[in-house]
């Protein structure tokens, strides 16, 4: 049976307001990408659900390789022919990955785009930007050239570029301009969702500061929801509504993202939130902490909880037991079988050994909380 099958609460990363058609749904996502003969498959995204409203953000954070560019590469339909995609991504009710590709086509820019990291590799180096704004325009809207000349101009306007710049080539352009650049394409077609794949990343801290707020501006101002991804969940809980954290190819907490980064329920959320300093940690000179050891490879995930080696809180039952998400408190879900305990088992225990002793003096911390009344059947959910 997977963790879907056993979800104690249905999805909702992003409860809908009104009950209604949410602008995106992702209902037991999977990825899998095949390897050279002999080599095992890759499952790199393992039953993630998803909802989100028009006008919400919902940030995506995790390590490196917990599967976060592969489902938003899968959430269009962009996944090289070696991948196998299961599950149902839910456009306004329309499933993505059932669609025609012409159908698919127009629903890349009108109905969602994306903004990727590193924008120098995106711009063609020997087109103008105007050209390369207005192409979708062209090909998607059917404006005459004239027009979409012109809108290209507008789009720049909108992300804080003077609107000559259509004349620049991408090499002209500082890193900040070139990622503005970016936004102004992901919005030619005006699309209802946008999903940014660490769209701040190679930019410096001021630069990085600007362009999300440039976000944040042009999703309230349109309604569009925003999907962005992170390995910075401090980033991404200023900028998002809510989070979900990621953990080998599945969610293992959400909720709203002040909360979940200020005090997270799942123990890899703790971990990957104190590895990233608050503005208040800067102040008083705290130290960010790091997480021992490495995640999974995906091909070869531990049984039980996948999180349970590098785990500073695990019990005996987390190397057996799968963990489903279950309720954390109003609108948060975690999949650990702690979740429930007053914090002073856990989290205690976690701070412990965040602070760098690892794993196995922490798990001494937690097996103080378990003797000091702990229940191991919390929820054991599977
Ligand atoms: N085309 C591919 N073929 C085979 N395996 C892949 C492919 N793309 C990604 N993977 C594997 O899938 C897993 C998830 O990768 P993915 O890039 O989605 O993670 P990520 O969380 O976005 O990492 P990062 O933050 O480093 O981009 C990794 O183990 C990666 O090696």
């Amino acid at each position: 049976m997977t963790p879907h099958d056993t979800h104690e609460e249905p999805a909702a990363a992003t409860a809908a307001p009104g009950g209604g058609t949410p602008l995106l749904e992702v209902r037991n996502l999977e990825v899998t990408y095949a390897r050279t003969p002999g080599s095992p498959a890759v499952p790199a995204v393992r039953g993630v659900d998803l909802r989100l409203e028009a006008g919400q953000k919902l940030g995506i954070a995790g390590e490196s390789g917990c599967g976060k560019s592969t489902l938003a590469l899968a959430l269009l339909r962009l996944l090289p022919s070696s991948a196998k995609l299961s599950g149902e991504i839910l456009l306004d009710g329309e499933d993505i990955r059932t669609m025609s590709w012409g159908r698919l086509r127009a629903v890349r820019w009108a109905g969602a785009s994306v903004v990727f990291q590193g924008a120098m590799h995106s711009l063609n180096a020997v087109h103008r930007i105007g050209d390369q704004i207005a192409e979708p325009i062209l090909l998607h809207r059917r404006a005459t050239p004239a027009a979409a000349r012109k809108r290209a101009g507008e789009l720049l306007e909108q992300v804080g570029l003077p609107a000559s710049r259509v004349q620049a080539y991408p090499h002209e352009l500082s890193g900040g301009q070139r990622q503005r650049v970016m936004i102004a394409m992901a919005l030619a077609c005006d699309p209802r969702l946008v999903i940014a794949d660490e769209p701040t990343t190679a930019l410096d801290v001021m630069i990085q500061a600007q362009i999300l707020r440039l976000i944040e501006g042009l999703v309230a101002d349109q309604d569009l929801g925003l999907i962005m991804i992170s390995h910075d969940l401090a980033v991404l809980s200023d900028t998002c509504d809510r989070l979900a954290v990621m953990y080998a190819g599945r969610v293992v907490e959400e909720g709203p993202a002040k909360a979940v980064h200020a005090h997270a329920a799942h123990p890899y959320g703790r971990a990957l939130s104190s590895a990233f300093p608050r503005i208040g940690d800067l102040a008083s000179r705290r130290a960010p902490r790091g997480l021992p050891g490495d995640p999974p490879d995906p091909a070869a995930v531990p049984d039980g909880c996948a999180f349970h080696p590098r785990c500073p809180v695990a019990l005996d039952v987390c190397a057996t037991q799968d963990q489903v998400l279950r309720v954390a408190g109003p609108g948060r879900r975690a999949a650990c079988v702690r979740v429930g305990e007053d914090d002073e088992g856990a989290a205690g225990a976690a701070g412990a050994a965040g602070a760098g002793d690892g794993a196995a003096a922490a798990r001494e911390g937690a097996g103080e909380a378990a003797s000091e009344g702990v229940s191991e059947t919390t929820g054991s959910g599977s």
